[in-house]
Parts: C-alpha cells; structure tokens; sequence
C-alpha cells in the first residue's frame, strides 16, 4: 500500500468539506507519508486548486461545471490535470489510489464511493449517507472487489478500534453515543421557534451543514444507527442509542461478561481521520489533548424518541428494510435543504419524513439504479409535502428565520 518512496497513495474525495479539510490537514502537515493521487470536490475552485497545488495532487475533479474556468485559471502553469462533471468526480475515484477518502456529503457521494470501492482498495467511509440508503449492496460490493473499509464517523471509528483490540465472540451489543445537538434540553414547543443560526451551533463538533442539522434533529444518530448496522453486521436491536452531552466517551461495546470497552478523545475528527490514514498504524496529530479532570464529568441520559422523533423513524425504517431507508435518508436530505432555504420550520424536518414514509410502499432494492430512482421519488414527495402545507410551512419557518 506505499509506493517506491514509501509513501501512501491517496485520494480524497470531498477534499473541500469539513472532514475533506481535516484529511488535508493531516496529509500536510505529513507530506513524506503521502502522496495525493487525486482531490474531487463540488463548487469551490479556490480552495481545491490552493490544496492541490500545496500536495502536488495528480488530479482535480470539481462536479459544478460552472466553477471550472475558475479552476482552470487557479491551476494553469501547474501541470495539475483538471476535469468537470459528475463524470471527472468518478474518474477521480477511479485513479490509481491505495487509500481513498469518501467525505463527499450526502447521496451525491454513492456513485463516487461505490466507484472507489469497486477499485478494491481501502475506502475510509464518511458518507454514511451511501451506507444508509444502499447498505447491503455495498456491503456486497466491498466484498466483491476485495476493498477495505474502514469507518471514519467518530462513533463507528471507536467501535472498529475497540474490535480491533478484542473481537472475541461474545459481544452483547454496540452502544452509539450521541450529544443530544443544540436542543438536547429543548421542549418541541421551544424547538418549534429555533432558526437555521441555532440548529448550525453544535455544542461539541465543528461540521458541514447538512450534519449539523441531523445532529440538532438527532437524524445523524438514526443514521448513524443504520451505518452500524451494516459496517459492523449487527441486528437493529443489538444497538443502542445513549446521550452523552460532552462528546468525549465516542462509542462503546458491550460484552456477555458485563464488561463494556470504550474509546475516548477530544472531539476533533483528525483522531478517527488519523487512525485511518495510517492504518493498520497511528500516527501523532495536532487534536487538543483530552483532560478528564478539565472535562471533570462525563454524564449519559436515555434519549427522548417523543421530542427527537428521528430516532424512532430511523428504527422503523431499518426494520422495515428494502427501500426504506432509501427513503429516509433521501426525504431527510430533502427537509434539510428546505428547512436550509426556509422553506419549512425546524419541527417539520421529521414531519416531512414521516408522511414521505407513509405515503411511498416499501420494496426491495434489486441495484443501485432502483435505489437512485426511489431517492428521487421521495424527493419529489418531500416537495409535494411542502405544496401542500405551503401556508403552514411558511408560517412556521418565518418564526425562527429572523437569526
Ligand atoms: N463533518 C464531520 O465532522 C463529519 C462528517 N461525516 C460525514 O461526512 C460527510 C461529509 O460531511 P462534511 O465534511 O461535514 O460536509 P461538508 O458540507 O462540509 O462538505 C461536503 C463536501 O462534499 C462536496 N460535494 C458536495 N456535493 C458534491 C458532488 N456532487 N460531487 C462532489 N463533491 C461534492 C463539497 O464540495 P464543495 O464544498 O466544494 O461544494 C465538500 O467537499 C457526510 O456524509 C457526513 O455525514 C461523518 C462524521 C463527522
Ligand atoms: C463527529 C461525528 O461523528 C458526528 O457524527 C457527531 O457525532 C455528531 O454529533 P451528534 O452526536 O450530536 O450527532
Ligand atoms: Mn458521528
């Protein structure tokens, strides 16, 4: 996996988002470790062009077509290969990489990724979203083409760390922390009247947007349920969800014996990034070291399925199967841009996603082409959903728009 210099060959993919600039962070501030084979981000020419021009990147793909020319300016007299289109990202992903990262945010990242995993090599999985809503499909890709995976979402990162201490037979189950996001302690009446300002301002994590809002509404822990689910093969009632308001205990795993192990750390996503980049190694990073007796309580709660109904409708849709958690995940997607666009209010982002559940029947996915159909059709439902509750919608989105 390194090549005649000694040097991992990698590839990023989302290279401009907040764990894609984390990546980056590390592979710059390592530059004998790695070489950058290629970078694929979606609209910001600037910054992907300054990263690949700072880690002689071989390849930069940027998806908006608009935000080529600018690209093309930023890179000329470098050398760097340059390309634009959904076609450039998967090219990107198919280049000559040991070791690719997939922290494009979003469905948008499952062709992509699936492009990677096919090329067998090691995939570190960001984009839970791919998981969420092709899970068994790419479970059975990875295995096909022989690709590793490793998890980079902080929960799943020390869970893969804890079985990579101890995975004798005899685990009792997984328990996922969550921080509970902004409105932990809210009321739905108080959550009701919270803006886009409010939903963005996680108490322990700094992250993308759309991640941001899943972990005010708690939908990234229903995610993040189903993402367990298939990385570590476990039955949806062998995961627990537990609420940890520090961010500091990342996840744990429960024994026959009563014993319980755990991995802890600053909440700063270059120590799963870290763990890896350098896999089967480690390597040193720049995270804030952790200091129990400055955090001087770690404290755990039961979550509240009533007032974060995200939670419920994540297990229902794991449960259910099929396509599912196609639609939760895309129907979520979807209430999040609108929500973003102000279009709906905080509380209907789980609304939406409930009646778009009730109304689409459930099926089973055969290939990817049938799930990206029935992401596009919850989709179009979400919008028919907000149509039809346009007076309300706005009503209730102006009260927290003032922020
Ligand atoms: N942020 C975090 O700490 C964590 C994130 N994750 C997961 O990692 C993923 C990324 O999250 P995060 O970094 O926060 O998200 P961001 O919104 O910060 O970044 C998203 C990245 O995806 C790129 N992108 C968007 N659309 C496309 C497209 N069609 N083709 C190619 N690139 C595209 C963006 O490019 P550009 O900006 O140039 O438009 C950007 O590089 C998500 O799935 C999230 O759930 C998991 C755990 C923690
Ligand atoms: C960093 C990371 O992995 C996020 O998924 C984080 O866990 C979000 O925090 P919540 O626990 O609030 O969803
Ligand atoms: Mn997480």
């Amino acid at each position: 996996m390194v090549t005649a210099t000694g040097r991992r060959r990698i590839s990023v993919l989302g290279s401009t988002g907040s764990v894609g600039r984390s990546t980056m962070d590390l592979v710059e501030r390592n530059p004998e470790r790695f070489e950058v084979v290629a970078l694929a981000g979606g609209a910001n020419a600037d910054l992907i062009a300054e990263q690949a021009k700072r880690t002689r990147a071989g390849f930069v793909a940027i998806a908006d077509g608009a935000a080529w020319p600018a690209l093309k300016a930023a890179l000329a007299g470098t050398g760097i290969e340059s390309a634009a289109g959904a076609e450039a990202v998967l090219e990107a992903a198919r280049r000559d990489a040991d070791w690719t990262m997939a922290a494009i945010v979003g469905a948008a990242g499952l062709a992509p990724t699936l492009t990677a995993v096919r090329q067998g090599r090691v995939i570190a999985l960001a984009n839970k979203e791919s998981l969420v809503c092709a899970g068994d499909l790419f479970v059975a890709e990875a295995r096909a083409a022989g690709a590793t995976i490793l998890p980079v979402d902080s929960e799943h990162n020390a869970i893969f760390q804890v079985f990579e201490s101890d995975r004798r037979p005899g685990i009792e189950k997984i328990i996922l922390t969550a921080s509970g996001g902004p409105f932990r302690t809210l009321s739905r009446e108080a959550m009701a009247s919270k803006g886009l300002k409010d939903a963005l301002a996680h108490p322990n994590w700094s992250m993308g947007p759309k991640i941001s809002i899943d972990s005010a509404t708690m939908m990234n822990k229903g995610l993040e349920l189903i993402e367990a689910h298939h990385l570590f093969d476990m039955p949806e009632d062998r995961i627990d969800i537990l609420v940890h308001p520090q961010s500091v205990v990342h996840s744990l795993v429960a024994y026959v014996d009563g014993s319980v192990l755990a991995q802890l750390g600053s909440p700063d996503m270059r120590t799963p990034i870290a763990y890896a980049l350098a896999w089967p190694e480690r390597m040193p990073t720049p995270t804030p070291r952790l200091d129990l007796a400055a955090v001087a309580q770690l404290s755990f709660e039961a979550p509240d399925p009533v007032r974060f109904p995200a939670l419920r409708l994540a297990r229902e849709a794991l449960r259910a199967g099929g396509t599912a958690p196609v639609v939760l995940n895309a129907a979520n997607e979807a209430a999040v841009a609108a929500f973003v666009e102000r279009r709906i209010g905080f509380i209907e982002i789980a609304a939406v996603v409930e009646a778009v559940l009730e109304a689409l029947p459930v099926a089973p996915v055969a290939d990817i082409e049938a799930v990206l159909a029935v992401d596009r059709r919850a989709r179009e439902e979400v919008e028919h959903w907000i149509g039809r509750h346009r007076g309300h919608a706005a009503r209730v989105a102006s009260v927290g728009a003032a922020d």
